[in-house]
């Protein structure tokens, strides 16, 4: 794809030439001194809460990490409902991110469900209804000229933002301000799975009114209760957004989320900003992989797949035009890789002669259907004999029984990918699909589904959800530092999820790979979209294009955040400024079950106790009160 920005060019330190409406410069945002949410962990030793000026702010115990996880687990266990655990989980995230975050990683397959898809769209139906604390930032857009300045409110330093105007929650329709759940739990599993640190994560959620009367009505609603802006309101309003987030933070990356209609902005704004869209982009990279295993594995070639989608809309678009660009590299010409698909919308099979259809329709539009409207999907497959079946319509249950044993009447191996969420939307369920096929299909899903067993084995699904790569996406263009996020990396991305599966799980024949592995596997798709980047010239860290993969996977590693591993950090952050020797051994209070108690321990503490002596009047007290008391050891605390 063209590039209009050649970044080679650009020296490293130079920002990206950004359209500015306004060039004025801020005041740096007002900087507060409360010790962050991964300060309060209660595995810190005695020094470390000293030093973060959190002692006395935590339980006394030093705790191991071991018996942090038992004690969440135990309380998680303990709720009645999945959007109670979301709850105890957002609590836990807001208060402690360093145990959420080690809680997440190490249990990614049991908790990812009740962070994210299908919970996060319970928790986002109910997110007025249940709002207990902000955790990302609100734009309005009556805030409109003044984008600037409510940025500036933000108090870190960001990389990278999900933003999203609730108006295509999951499956669920327009939801408004409620679709600030999405953001949020995006971004927790790019901290978790790709290693970005929570403090640079900005959840964005724009108030652009909503079509949904119900909400609006809903005296509980906490967003404007106007109705949705126009295709052109909102243009201008995202054109003074993209330029406020970019000048304040030049190398931001920007995720567009579940928008309705997300096709204009993706287009005017990928060759000028950093910024990529997962609903078209991430889920068509992420089914692309899946594809690619399931082609190796059903032996059909590309020249003899059909494919009926389900869904016309950004993610059906999204996954075929992806498709379309690997059946071409597999030797089709173009015209023959896009005659493989028909998609089928709420108005049937997508063809010229229907009508004037949406742009994005236009070109997968049939244009051989001899003047017959075809309108169920069971038609459709009547007429098309698919070897292939994806679901990305938002109707759950849509492949029917009947659907899904022509399927497998039709096809040694056929694919069918039920891909819409929430659960709740899945066009068929795991265990039906499995049932119906008889156990011939090759299976994929948006949200997960439990292990069946069938004819004497364990049938594990795959989960064909845009979480296996867009982690990767934002870690390889915040690395590489680009200037944009080509159609190349986001093909990288999916090149590089379909090589890694291990033997075993080939031997299996899953499609991907086991979601607990997700942070090396984010290691690989981040590596693949660097050098799509740097072959694309769009990368600005040029010392990566010197460096060979293990190398580069190295770097990428050193630069995670690691959860497991910020007690060690901040232990030699202290070596530094006590001039000791700083932990090789990665050992920390509690890392190794040690709960701070033994001997070296206590000398560890007495020593930084000695050279960095608490302060009499922690500051967290006297910034919050304006504790005028002097003197270590004494006065009282009184408000101005
Ligand atoms: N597995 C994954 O990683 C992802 C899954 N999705 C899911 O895909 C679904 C669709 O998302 P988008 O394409 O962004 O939404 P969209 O609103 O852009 O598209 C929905 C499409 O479904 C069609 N549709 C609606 N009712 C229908 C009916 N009764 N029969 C046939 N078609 C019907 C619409 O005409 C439209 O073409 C959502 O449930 C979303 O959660 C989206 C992105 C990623
Ligand atoms: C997974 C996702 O992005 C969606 O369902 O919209
Ligand atoms: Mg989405």
């Amino acid at each position: 794809m063209a590039q209009s920005r050649d970044a080679s060019s650009a020296s490293a330190s130079q920002p990206p030439p950004v359209i500015l409406k306004h060039a004025h410069h801020h005041a740096p945002a007002r900087q507060t001194h409360f010790p962050a949410a991964t300060d309060y962990d209660t595995a810190n030793s005695i020094e470390a809460r000293k030093y973060l000026k959190t002692y006395g702010l935590t339980p006394p115990a030093v705790e191991s990490h071991d018996q942090q996880a038992a004690r969440c687990m135990a309380i998680l266990d303990a709720k009645p409902s999945p959007i109670e655990k979301y709850r105890y989980l957002s609590v836990l995230r807001n208060s402690n991110a360093n145990i959420f975050y080690r809680l997440l990683s190490a249990n990614v397959k049991e908790l990812t469900p009740l962070i994210y898809t299908p919970t996060v769209g319970e928790a986002c139906q109910k997110w007025s209804e249940l709002y207990t604390f902000p955790e990302g930032m609100y734009l309005s857009y009556s805030d409109k000229g003044h984008l600037h300045s409510v940025i500036q409110n933000w108090p870190h330093d960001v990389e990278i933002t999900v933003v999203t105007d609730g108006s295509r929650i999951l499956g669920l329709g327009d939801l408004g301000i409620n679709g600030m759940g999405i953001p949020v739990g995006k971004l927790s599993l790019y901290t978790a799975c790709a290693g970005i640190h929570p403090k640079k994560t900005l959840p964005l959620c724009l108030d652009l009114g909503t079509g949904n009367e119900e909400l609006r009505n809903d005296p509980l609603y906490m967003g404007s209760r106007r109705p949705k802006v126009t295709a052109d309101e909102e243009r201008e309003f995202l054109d003074e957004m993209m330029s406020a987030l970019t000048e304040r933070w030049p190398s931001i990356v920007i995720q567009y989320e579940d928008f309705k209609n997300p096709f204009p902005s993706l287009e005017r704004y990928q060759n000028t900003y950093t910024m990529f869209n997962d609903d078209i982009q991430g889920t068509g990279a992420v089914i692309l992989a899946g594809f690619i295993n399931a082609v190796k594995q059903s032996g059909t070639p590309a020249k003899d797949q059909r494919a009926v989608f389900l869904g016309a809309g950004s993610a059906g678009v999204g996954v075929a035009k992806q498709i379309v660009q690997f059946f071409i590299n597999e030797g089709l010409t173009e015209d023959q890789a896009r005659r493989c698909f028909w998609l089928v919308d709420s108005q049937g099979l997508v063809a010229h002669d229907r009508g004037k259809l949406a742009d994005h329709k236009l070109y997968f539009a049939r244009d051989d259907n001899e003047g017959k409207q075809y309108k169920s999907l069971e038609e459709v497959v009547d007429y098309v004999k698919p070897t292939i079946l994806m679901g990305l319509s938002t109707i759950g249950g849509a492949f029917t029984p009947q659907i899904l044993e022509k399927m497998a009447t039709m096809n040694e191996r056929p694919v069918v990918f039920p891909l819409s969420n929430p659960s709740s939307k899945s066009e068929c369920t795991f265990e039906d699909a499995i049932k119906y096929t008889k156990g011939k299909c090759l299976f994929a899903s948006g949200s997960p589904f439990p292990t069946l067993h069938h004819d004497g084995k364990d049938l594990v699904p795959g989960q064909g959800n845009n979480m296996y790569v867009f982690p990767g996406i934002g870690m390889g263009a915040i690395l590489s530092k680009s200037v944009s996020v080509t159609q190349n990396m986001i093909y990288a991305s999916a090149e590089a999820l379909s090589t890694a599966l291990l033997p075993d799980e080939v031997a299996q024949h899953w499609l991907y790979p086991a979601i607990g592995r997700i942070r090396d596997v984010s290691v690989i798709v981040t590596r693949g979209v660097i050098r799509a980047a740097q072959k694309d010239k769009v990368d600005r860290e040029l010392a990566l294009r010197n460096i060979g993969d293990e190398e580069l996977d190295q770097y990428i590693r050193e630069r995670m955040y690691d959860p497991f591993k910020e007690g060690e950090r901040v232990e030699n952050e202290i070596a530094e400024l006590v001039g000791r020797p700083a932990s090789s051994t990665g050992k920390e209070a509690g890392a190794n079950g040690a709960a701070g108690a033994g001997q070296p321990q206590q000398q560890r503490a007495k020593a930084l106790s000695d050279a960095v002596p608490l302060e009499g009047k922690p500051t967290l007290l006297r910034e919050v009160t304006g504790y005028t008391g002097s003197g270590a050891s004494g006065g009282t605390p009184s408000r101005r």
